[in-house]
């Protein structure tokens, strides 16, 4: 969708702002620039809607180089947010918001309806915030009228340069879910400029980290905080990369384990041998829908005091520590620790896919770190499978 061929920026000072810079970005995807301040994250922006003529190189929108594309329709096709977000003052929030669709030469009601459209969608009620004027809103609401007005049109691709950067660590967080919800839904092409690294392995799909003038790494989050290609990299994702992954990694079905699942009304004596033939110290118990229950040891069903026709039931234990499949390894150490539990069911919908143990979420962790790359195996740095709590 967005392709870099071997841009260069350089001004008549001497100073490079971007060198030799080349990378594509597929439809649909988010990518953060990443870096230190003047390391040439907004020229690179601003070169794509031409507010920025490249030195040298070429670059593709769809194919096409835009140095051929008039830059007035080319920005048609390309929203963008900036920190200041610009709104202009003496406009209400809804004409800001059709800024674009009356440039364009909508009818003035149908922009109007469009605008109020979009300030729903980030979450503004246009009843009550349609006629305010921009000083008459918060840091948060205003960043979200310029969000609203950079996807008034519909452009296919978004540029944001800090789109958050001024509001207060809260209302960011806010404003990045809200950013990201939207884009699930949207698909755009985003290219979203940032100096916080937090920010960037949250929101991006890939992350472009940056040095001077160029990029030292493209990746995913997972691999960038993982598998740092730099010194530089490694210093500016931080020393607390392992903590970070454990936002972007996500619980795959191979990293679960799979005891032997028994059922409540199961009778206690099956199961048990059940357990005996698997050699398993416990089972996960589901009730009669196939959910989670929780789990039952091998040793209280072997007990031989057992009265006739007793079920699992009279002996299994409640464990209500649940995941969905794909969430986060942060979201089940989170819940691991809150139920102080040493397994954690994984589901897909209401349905059992099997358990994550400490050891299971360690191995995933490691499935992007240098530690693998460097080949030290699994089995030296595993912690124990700890069943139940
Ligand atoms: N008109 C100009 N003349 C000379 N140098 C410039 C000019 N505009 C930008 N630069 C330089 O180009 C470099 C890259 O600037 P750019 O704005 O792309 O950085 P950035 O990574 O976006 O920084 P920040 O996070 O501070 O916004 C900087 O060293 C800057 O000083």
């Amino acid at each position: 969708m967005i392709r870099f061929e071997h841009v260069t920026k350089s001004y008549a000072d001497g100073t490079t702002a971007v060198d030799d810079l080349s990378f594509e970005v597929a439809k649909g995807e988010l990518i953060t620039l990443v870096g230190p301040s003047g390391c040439g994250k907004t020229t690179t922006m601003k070169m794509v809607n031409r507010l920025i003529e490249p030195t040298s190189g070429t670059i593709r929108l769809d194919g096409r180089d835009i140095s051929a594309i008039d830059p007035v329709e080319l920005r048609r096709h390309i929203g963008y947010v900036i920190q200041q977000v610009g709104l202009f003052p003496h406009k209400t929030v809804l004409d800001n918001t059709a800024t674009v669709p009356h440039l364009l030469g909508w009818p003035r009601k149908k922009a109007r309806t469009r605008a109020a459209e979009l300030l729903d969608l980030v979450g503004l009620d246009p009843s009550t915030y349609g006629d305010r004027y921009p000083d008459q809103l918060s840091g948060g609401q205003r960043q979200r009228v310029g969000v609203a007005r950079a996807l008034a049109a519909d452009p296919p691709v978004l540029l944001m340069d800090e789109p958050f950067g001024a509001v207060d660590p809260v209302v960011r967080e806010h404003l990045q879910n809200e950013f990201l919800r939207l884009q699930s839904t949207l698909h755009k092409t985003v290219l979203f400029v940032t100096h916080d690294i937090e920010e960037a392995v949250r929101l991006g799909d890939r992350i472009a980290v940056y040095g001077a003038g160029r990029i030292e790494q493209f990746d995913t989050p997972a691999t960038v905080l993982g598998a740092p290609a730099t010194p530089y990299t490694a210093e500016f994702v931080g020393a607390d990369r392992g903590l970070k992954r454990l936002s972007v990694t996500p619980v795959e079905t191979g990293d679960l384990e799979h005891p032997p699942v028994v059922h409540l009304d199961d009778p206690t004596d099956r199961a048990a041998a059940r357990l005996a033939a698997d050699g398993a110290p416990w089972a996960v118990v589901l009730d009669a829908d196939g959910s989670v229950h929780g789990w039952v040891p091998a040793t209280a069903l072997a007990k031989k005091s057992l009265t006739k026709g007793a079920t699992v039931r009279d002996h299994a234990r409640r464990m209500d520590a649940r995941l969905p499949l794909g969430a986060p390894l942060r979201q089940a150490l989170g819940a691991m620790l809150q139920h102080d539990a040493g397994w954690i069911a994984v589901l897909d919908g209401d349905r059992f896919l099997g358990v994550l143990t400490p050891a299971r979420l360690h191995a995933a962790l490691r499935r992007s770190t240098t530690a693998d790359a460097s080949n030290i195996p699994r089995g030296e740095v595993a912690l124990d499978t700890v069943p139940g709590a």
